[in-house]
């Protein structure tokens, strides 16, 4: 089965999608997606550059050969644009070898671990009032697990608190918006937020919150003490992790249970992470570590630290990330829980898909391969709309971490 063709199609259908999509001799196509948030082009440019040429020709059936020719023969290995256009290239490698053994994905992985994938929504609030009710709304809706976040009084833009109900969309404009950060008002608000949670309702919703790589480890290991009563699901980049030994402060004073690795890569980028059991869930997700060729590696070494998966799922990992990962987390043993910011409809209609969301869960659906396609006429009435993520600063202007 001889790849005959691959394109790349950028679309904008209320945000910026890349998606790679390769044609076979034998009439089956697949498609991967390479959205990088903010930085789009640039894997446009790697994938139409420097991957598209060596693809044309090569046996579509090859995924690792492929994968491996593509990570190691590059020399230049790692990083979010190099490991994005690996994971395009290897997802519509899997859609094609399931679609054409008519199998959806993850029968080929290995088969269903469990009826239906765990997700997580996000619940924003201007202020803790707000997100508590926010919460409610997410659980009438039946989701079991829930991220919160809130507006800090005397912070502007805080982080997770977006416009629009379901569509929290950081990347907001050309040049990036510029946001205030401080730690002291985030630590002071935030233990309030989560007793007033837990005071509304209960104990049994999981929670979840993320930190956004805020804090430094002592500040993280002060919040995740205070948050120790209220018992989250998880914490979220507390700090930037590029130094994976800045975990062990964290986790010598806290039992919160913690999360990272949304902006990882690969295996490399949270070895030490795994295992030193420093972490319970890793967050790399399709798109961003090079596919499911190294994401089941990721996955494979976590288990053996009883560290869990927890997919990043916002809403800049298009739905063929989602379709991808919908499949993983049906077959991964450990799989921990998968987050889920839903798209817009004008998204949704670009990209037709099997998943559906019921009662807190969303199942893959049985269509083979990964089960989401484009729309190309469709996809071409949106054209790319330049967008970058924010930045942030300190009260006193120092530059800090968004
Ligand atoms: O979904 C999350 O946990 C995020 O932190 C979302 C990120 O800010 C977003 O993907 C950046 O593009
Ligand atoms: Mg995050």
């Amino acid at each position: 089965m001889i790849i005959t063709s691959a394109r790349v199609i950028v679309t904008c259908p209320g945000r910026n999608f890349v998606t790679l999509k390769i044609e076979t001799d034998q009439g089956v196509y697949g498609i991967g997606d390479a959205t990088l948030n903010g930085r789009e082009k640039a894997v446009v440019a790697y994938l139409e550059e420097h991957v598209i040429p060596v693809l044309i020709g090569r046996d579509a059936r090859r995924i690792e050969d492929i994968w491996q020719y593509l990570y190691r023969g590059a020399y230049w290995r790692r990083g979010p644009v190099t490991m994005r256009a690996i994971a395009a290239v290897d997802v519509a490698l899997w859609d094609i070898k399931a679609k054409a053994l008519g199998c959806p994905l993850y029968d080929l992985l290995g088969g269903k671990s469990r009826e239906g994938v765990m997700v997580y929504g996000h619940a924003n609030g201007t202020d803790i009032a707000h997100t508590v009710d926010e919460v409610g709304r997410y659980i009438e809706m039946g989701y079991k697990a829930i991220r919160a976040q809130s507006g800090i009084p005397g912070v502007d833009k805080a982080y997770g608190v977006g416009r629009g109900d379901m569509f929290y969309e950081p990347a907001d404009a050309a040049l990036p918006t510029e946001t205030i950060w401080s730690t002291s008002k985030y630590l002071a608000h935030t233990p309030k937020l989560f007793e007033a949670l837990r005071d509304k309702h209960g104990f049994d919703p999981h929670l979840l919150h993320d930190a956004h790589h805020r804090l430094t480890p002592l500040e993280s290991a002060q919040l995740g003490k205070s948050l120790e009563p209220y018992r989250l699901f998880w914490l979220e980049d507390l700090t930037p992790a590029e130094n994976q030994e800045s975990f062990r402060l964290i986790r010598q004073h806290t039992t919160t249970p913690l999360a990272v690795g949304e902006i990882f890569n690969t295996l490399w980028d949270c070895k030490d992470l795994i295992q030193e059991q420093l972490i319970d869930y890793i967050r790399t997700t399709i798109v961003g570590a090079g596919g499911v060729t190294h994401l089941r590696r990721i996955a494979d070494f976590a288990a053996v630290w009883q560290v869990r998966t927890g997919c990043h799922g916002a809403t800049d990992l298009s739905p063929v990330t989602m379709g991808a990962a919908l499949h993983f987390d049906t077959w991964v043993p450990n799989f921990g829980i998968q987050e889920y910011m839903r798209h817009t409809p004008e998204t949704d209609a670009v990209f037709p898909h099997a998943y559906s969301f019921e009662a807190g869960l969303l199942f893959p659906g049985e269509a083979p391969g990964h089960g989401v396609d484009i729309d190309e006429a469709l996809a071409a009435k949106y054209p790319y709309d330049p967008k970058q993520l924010p930045v942030a600063r300190l009260e006193d202007g120092t530059m800090w971490n968004w």
